[in-house]
């Protein structure tokens, strides 16, 4: 569905010098730099899958969801997405892409949301019966029906990224393109916008290429990640088999009677100590979580025993670290 080959995008910067003198010559002599967003990206997505496009800031993910949503022209490299070359065809494309920048709005500040949400219709000339169906669908999943008469300026950013989320939908998209679509949303918000993501993916097919910094988003949705570095491709692969790779560890907690006896266990390192409580890392290679609280039982007089396994946050750190990113 989507296949992307070799793309490259650079930005020319202007110089700034410092100094008064180096400031009055840069007004007739502008110096440049050129940044370089993106260079020689390929990837291909099939229909409906949701892929998670991650990297530090900085990285050029937002630049490639530009790229891919029509809106910037790439310096190189080709893109076809459901055969539209996105910025050369992009009257006829949009009709089949929806895309929100959790930054920006796409709604009109001072007008109510369902009057934006009307404007969209006629923009995307969507028919009314198929307008109303969808619309409704989308008031009621996403729980607009109480501020569809408030202007967009008088809503919170969880209310508005609910009323965003709707009106990229509005024209039933067959691809969204969310660019951290979480960003500054509350525990309960957040999750009704995943489980929203989720639905819309497994009902209708929507293909969903993410952007976040929130790796719960990620856990929660995306089964494949690509991830991006100084504005190159670094990672393409399940999440599965990312956490094998770099998964190696689980934190286990210990409550125990008090005691002065060391704990000692091979292939375990003591993270913490206080009074009744230990945090141990258990290399997962060098040895296994039933003879280590076997071995525990042995040294203290357990009470209480939690076992994690690394969290996804810990394993794209490794990850960032491994390509020095
Ligand atoms: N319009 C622009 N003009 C000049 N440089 C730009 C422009 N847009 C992006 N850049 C530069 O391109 C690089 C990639 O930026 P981009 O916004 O794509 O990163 P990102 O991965 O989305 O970052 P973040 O996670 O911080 O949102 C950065 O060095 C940025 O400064």
């Amino acid at each position: 569905m989507i296949s992307v080959e070799g793309l490259s995008k650079s930005f020319q910067v202007a110089k700034r010098s410092k100094g008064l003198g180096q400031a009055f010559k840069a007004l007739f002599v502008r110096e440049h730099t050129t940044v370089q967003a993106i260079q020689n990206i390929s990837f291909s997505i099939p229909q409906g899958e949701i892929v998670g496009y991650i990297g530090p800031n900085g990285a050029g993910k937002s630049t490639t969801i530009k790229m891919l949503s029509g809106i910037l022209v790439p310096d190189s490299g080709s893109c076809s997405i459901m055969g539209y070359t996105p910025w050369k065809e992009r009257t006829a494309y949009v009709k089949h892409i929806g895309v929100v920048f959790g930054q920006r709005s796409q709604l009109w500040w001072d007008v109510p949301v369902i009057d934006s949400f009307e404007l969209l219709k006629d923009i995307y000339r969507i028919p009314a019966a198929s307008y109303r169906a969808t619309c409704d669908l989308l008031i009621e999943a996403l729980d607009l029906q109480g501020i569809l008469h408030t202007p967009v300026r008088q809503l919170s950013l969880g209310q508005r990224m609910r009323c965003e989320i709707a009106a990229s939908l509005l024209h039933s998209p067959d691809i969204l393109f969310l660019d951290e679509p979480t960003i500054g949303l509350d525990a309960v918000s957040k999750i009704a916008v995943r489980q929203f993501i989720q639905t819309i993916n497994k009902e209708r097919g929507v293909t969903v290429i993410l952007t976040t910094h929130d790796m719960n988003d990620i856990e929660a949705l995306a089964s494949r990640i690509l991830l991006i570095g100084k504005g190159s491709l670094l990672y393409d692969g399940r999440l599965g088999e990312l956490r094998a790779r770099f998964g190696t560890h689980k934190t286990i907690t210990v409550d125990y009677r008090e005691t002065n006896r060391p704990i000692a266990i091979p292939g375990v390192t003591l993270l913490s100590r206080t009074p009744g409580r230990a945090v141990l890392s258990v290399d997962m290679e060098r040895a296994r979580i039933s003879s280590v609280i076997g071995e525990l039982s042995e040294q203290v007089d357990l009470l209480d025993v939690a076992i994690e396994a690394q969290s996804i946050e810990e394993v794209i750190v490794r990850l960032y670290k491994e390509h020095q990113i």
